[in-house]
C-alpha cells in the first residue's frame, strides 16, 4: 500500500499535508491548552473553531442553542476559539453596566456597509467611536424622545383607522404572521417618519423592503462571525457598482442581499428601498428650494421632520445623518416592531383564557370610557394593566433579538463567572437567556404568566427594569425605544377591540427563525370580528 502512495501521490501534496497537519496540531494545542480561555468549559469543535458556531447560525436556532449550551456547561461558555457566553445577572452588569467600557464586538462588522461606519458616517449600530457616536446620538436625541412621540399620535391614529378598517372587511381572511404585522409595522413607520403611509396592508403585498430587510439579516448574522469575508464582499460590491453590467448582475444574483450597496442610495425602479429615499430626497428638495432659511422654515410634526429642524437648529447634523436615520427608522423599526407584536398575539391566542381575558379588561375600560376607540399613548399601561402584563411577558418570553449582544473585553481583561478573559476576547448575554434567569423571574421563569408583573412590587419592577433587556441596554440601548413603543402601544388594543383571532391550523408546528432578530415563520392566523 505504501508503495502504491508514493507512486501516485507526488511528494510536494504530501509535504503540503504534513505542514497543515503540523500547523493544526500546534492551533489546536493552542486554542485548547495556551490560552486563559482553555478554562473555560464549552463544546470541544468550538474551541477550536468558528466553523462550529457557523454551522450553528446556519440552523436558525441561537436562542435554544444558547439556552441549552447554559444548561449543559453552566453560566459561562466558550462558544468559539475567541468568545464566550455568559448568563448571570452579575456578569451582565459588569459588561453591560453603568461606566462600562466594553465596546461592540467585531461580529457588528457584518452590518456595516464598509467594514466599521465610516469616518463621516452614521451608523449607531456598527459605530466604534464613542465620542463621535455620543455627539451623533446627541444631535438626534431631542426627535426620538418619549415627549417626541405626542406629535406622532395624529399619522399613527390615522393610518391605524385605516387599516383597521381593512381588516374589518377582510375578517376571516388567513395571513401570514410575521408578514402582515411586518407591513401593518411598515405602513406605520411610514406615517411615524414621513407622514405618508406605503398603503402595503391596503395593497395587500410587501413592496420588496420586508423581503430585503429579512435578506441582509440573514446575510449579517453569519458574516457577522467573519469579518473579513464581509470586507471581501464588501469590496467586491462597490467595485462591481463601477464595472460592467454583467458583473454587477453576477453579484447581485449571488448576493442578493448585497443589492443595496451596489445602488447606492439612488432610488431606482426596483430598489425596495425606493420609498424613503424618494420621501427624504423631497424633503431635501422643498429644503433647498425654499427663499425661507431653514431656521425659520416650518416642518412636519414627523421624524423626518424633527430631523429637519433639529439640523437647522444646532448645524450638527448633516443631510445623510438625517437621511441615514430615517432609513433606520424602516431597518431596524418595522421588523423589530413585527415581531414584538405578532409574538404577542400568538402568545395570546395559544395561552387557554388568555384572550378572554383580554377581551373582558378591554370592554370594560370602553364602557367606563377610560380608552377610546383609538386609544392615546399612555392608554395601554395607565389603563389595560393585564393586556400590558401579557405584553411584557411577551417580550421576556420572546425577546426580539435572539443572539448574544457581543462586546470585546477591554484593556487589563476581566475576571467573569471565576474564568480570567484576555484583552480582546469576545462576550456576550443572549436576551433569551438573561430573560429566563430563575434568580430574577423565579422558579416558573420558562413559563408564561403574564400575572406575575400584576404580583410584583414598585420595587421589584424597578429592580427588574435594570435587567430589561428588550431594548438592550447601557450606553449603546435602541435609540428608537420610545418611536417602536409609540407605535406598538397604540396597535395592540386597536388589534382586539374588534377581533377574535386563531391560528388557520391549531396542529401546525411552529418554527422559529433567528437571524440576529428572532420571528415565527410561516405561521397562518386569522381573525373574526367580535360580538
Ligand atoms: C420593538 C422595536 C425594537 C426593538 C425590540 C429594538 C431592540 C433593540 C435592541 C435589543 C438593540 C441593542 C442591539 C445591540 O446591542 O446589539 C437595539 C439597538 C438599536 N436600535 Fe432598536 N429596537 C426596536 C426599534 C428600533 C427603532 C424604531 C429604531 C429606529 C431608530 C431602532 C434603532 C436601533 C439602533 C440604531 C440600534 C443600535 C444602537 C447602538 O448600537 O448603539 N430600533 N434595538
Amino acid at each position: 500500500m505504501g508503495g502504491y502512495a508514493e507512486t501516485f501521490v507526488p511528494g510536494s501534496i504530501l509535504t503540503t499535508s504534513a505542514i497543515v497537519g503540523i500547523l493544526s496540531l500546534f492551533w489546536i494545542i493552542f486554542t485548547r491548552e495556551a490560552t486563559p480561555l482553555r478554562k473555560v468549559p464549552g463544546p470541544f469543535w468550538a474551541s477550536i473553531s468558528k466553523l462550529w458556531i457557523f454551522q450553528k447560525q446556519r440552523g436558525y436556532q441561537r436562542p435554544l442553542v444558547d439556552i441549552e449550551l447554559h444548561n449543559k456547561y453552566g453560566p459561562i461558555v466558550r462558544i468559539a476559539p475567541n468568545e464566550v457566553l455568559i448568563s448571570s445577572p452579575k456578569a451582565f452588569r459588569t459588561v453591560y453596566g453603568a461606566g462600562s467600557n466594553f465596546r461592540k464586538g467585531e461580529w457588528y462588522i457584518g452590518a456595516s456597509t464598509c467594514g466599521w461606519s465610516g469616518d463621516d458616517n452614521l451608523d449607531f449600530l456598527t459605530e466604534q467611536n464613542i465620542e463621535k457616536y455620543r455627539t451623533q446620538r446627541r444631535a438626534v436625541g431631542p426627535a426620538y424622545s418619549e415627549a417626541a412621540m405626542k406629535d406622532l399620535e395624529t399619522q399613527l391614529d390615522s393610518i391605524l383607522e385605516k387599516n383597521i378598517g381593512i381588516m374589518k372587511e377582510r375578517a376571516g381572511q388567513s395571513v401570514d404572521l410575521d408578514l402582515f404585522f411586518n407591513m401593518l409595522s411598515s405602513d406605520c413607520y411610514s406615517m411615524a417618519t414621513f407622514s405618508k403611509s406605503k398603503n402595503l396592508i391596503e395593497d395587500d403585498k410587501d413592496d420588496g423592503s420586508i423581503h430585503a430587510i429579512h435578506a441582509a439579516w440573514r446575510y449579517m448574522h453569519i458574516v457577522g462571525y467573519f469579518p473579513l469575508v464581509h470586507r471581501a464582499l464588501t469590496a467586491i460590491a462597490n467595485i462591481s457598482a463601477q464595472q460592467s453590467t454583467s458583473l454587477r448582475h453576477m453579484i447581485n444574483t449571488l448576493f442578493p442581499f448585497m443589492e443595496r450597496e451596489n445602488r447606492g442610495n439612488k432610488p431606482a425602479a426596483r430598489n425596495p428601498f425606493a420609498f424613503p429615499i424618494t420621501q427624504v430626497a423631497s424633503r431635501f428638495e422643498a429644503r433647498n428650494s425654499s427663499s425661507i432659511d431653514p431656521k425659520a422654515q416650518e416642518y412636519p410634526k414627523d421624524i423626518a421632520g424633527k430631523l429637519f429642524q433639529l439640523q437647522a437648529e444646532k448645524g450638527i447634523l448633516k443631510d445623510h445623518w438625517v437621511r441615514n436615520m430615517c432609513m433606520t427608522n424602516f431597518g431596524a423599526g418595522v421588523e423589530t416592531t413585527a415581531i414584538v407584536v405578532g409574538c404577542l398575539v400568538d402568545n395570546i391566542v395559544s395561552h387557554p383564557r388568555c384572550q378572554e381575558k383580554v377581551h373582558a379588561e378591554l370592554d370594560k375600560a370602553t364602557k367606563e370610557g377610560r380608552i377610546g376607540k383609538i386609544p392615546k399613548l399612555r392608554e395601554l399601561k395607565e389603563e389595560l394593566p393585564y393586556l400590558n402584563a401579557c405584553l411584557m411577558e411577551s417580550m421576556r418570553v420572546h425577546p426580539v433579538v435572539g443572539m448574544p449582544l457581543v462586546r470585546t473585553v477591554p484593556e487589563g481583561g476581566v475576571e467573569l463567572e471565576g474564568k480570567w478573559l484576555p484583552a480582546g476576547t469576545t462576550v456576550g448575554i443572549n436576551c433569551w437567556v438573561l430573560c429566563r434567569d430563575k434568580a430574577l423571574y423565579g422558579e416558573d421563569a420558562d413559563e408564561w404568566r403574564p400575572e406575575r408583573w400584576l404580583e410584583y412590587s414598585p420595587e421589584r419592577l424597578k429592580y427588574l427594569e435594570t435587567y430589561n433587556v428588550s431594548f438592550g441596554t447601557g450606553a449603546r440601548s435602541c435609540p428608537g425605544k420610545y418611536l417602536a413603543q409609540a407605535v406598538y402601544t397604540k396597535m395592540i388594543p386597536m388589534l382586539f377591540q374588534d377581533f377574535l383571532w386563531s391560528y388557520t391550523n391549531p396542529e401546525a408546528k411552529k418554527m422559529l427563525r433567528c437571524t440576529f432578530s428572532t420571528r415565527y415563520i410561516e405561521l397562518m392566523m386569522q381573525w373574526k370580528l367580535r360580538g
